[in-house]
């Protein structure tokens, strides 16, 4: 019976939840994927290491000094993400960091800042596009969070279907746009309201809350806290037990949970676009930002 289970879960949906939701899927070329036991690719922000045996991917961020999520990751991980949702060998992805104490600081800064019109849609489209590959992708998503994880950092935690997180004080999550004077979007907030639950998701949107891995699990945030050294091979071994779920079930089950969540961001999209490039391109935030860069550099100094 197991051996059966364990063929069912073999039988893998093609594409995406977002392509098994009816939407048309796009093909991408499958050149770093070749009959070896393990597939590696790295660009210069993230490597995709695939272990054919195993069927697990680990999407590691190295971008120094804190793998923002500028226009070059964002690209990376999209091609990434989309070569990986193709590849039958791959049932499940983990998302890690190859940089020491952080995992991503969020959105590049830098990609909001004194540019044109025209880019800020486009990066904007680049980070939509990044959650819905995230958020939709028919493989088991594990974060295993070994560093500082603010605003667009933890958004990518949150779009996984575990979170794990190391056991150091000092790498706080969160959703802590409004302490930089900005608004976390509707699908950020969707997807926090989803992992933690309204309450506790509109006090910590408004105050932009950092939680310590104690309170992240207290509320939910993270699913496990574990000693640093140990957070890829507890996703490792995680990863194994929802293995045991026949793929084609669990798939459907994702999707059931996450399809009124992605409609509702598909269906807004042009809006949110938007939103975005206007509320981005006032004088009194882009002064906010300015101020919240000073900001970080005088803490260094
Ligand atoms: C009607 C409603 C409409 C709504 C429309 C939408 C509105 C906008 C929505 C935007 C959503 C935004 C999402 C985001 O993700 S914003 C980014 C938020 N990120 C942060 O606040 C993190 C800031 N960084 C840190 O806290 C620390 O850097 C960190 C804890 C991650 C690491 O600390 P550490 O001490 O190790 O490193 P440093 O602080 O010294 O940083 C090293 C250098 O990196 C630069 N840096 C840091 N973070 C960023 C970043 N996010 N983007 C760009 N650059 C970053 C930092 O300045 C240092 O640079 P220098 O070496 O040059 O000094």
């Amino acid at each position: 019976m197991a051996t059966l289970l364990r063929k069912a879960a073999r039988v893998s949906l093609s594409g995406s939840l977002l392509s098994a939701g009816g939407r048309p899927g796009r093909l991408y070329a499958l050149s770093y994927f070749g009959s070896n036991s393990r597939n590696s690719s790295t660009s210069s922000k993230v490597k995709v290491d695939l272990d054919n045996s195993s069927g697990i991917a680990v999407v590691k961020f190295q971008g120094p000094p804190v793998n923002s999520m500028g226009m070059d990751f964002l690209t990376e991980m999209a091609i990434g993400l989309d070569k990986l949702e193709l590849d039958k060998n791959c049932r499940g992805i983990i998302l890690t960091s190859a940089v020491p104490k952080v995992f991503s600081a969020g959105l590049d800064i830098m990609d909001m800042y004194g540019k044109t019109l025209e880019h800020y849609e486009l990066f904007w489209r680049s980070v939509q596009d990044l959650w819905l590959k995230l958020y939709s992708s028919s493989k088991i998503m594990i974060a295993a969070i070994n560093g500082a994880s603010p605003a667009g950092g933890c958004l990518m935690a949150l779009s996984c279907d575990y979170r794990i997180l190391a056991d150091n004080p000092r790498y706080k999550i969160g959703l802590n746009e409004a302490q930089l004077g900005i608004v976390a979007p509707f699908w950020f907030k969707d997807s926090m309201v989803n992992t933690v639950g309204y309450r506790i998701a509109e006090e910590s949107i408004q105050f932009g809350v950092m939680y310590s891995p104690a309170d992240a699990l207290k509320i939910g945030l993270v699913d496990q806290v574990v000693p640093e050294d140990k957070v890829l091979s507890t996703a490792k071994e995680k990863m194994e037990k929802w293995f045991d779920i026949p793929d084609h079930a669990r798939q459907i089950s994702k999707s059931m949970m996450r399809k009124p969540t992605i409609d509702r961001m598909l269906a807004n999209r042009e809006t949110d676009i938007k939103n975005f490039v206007g509320f981005i391109s006032k004088d009194s935030i882009q002064k906010s930002l300015e101020m919240y860069m000073a900001m970080l550099k005088m803490k260094k100094g």
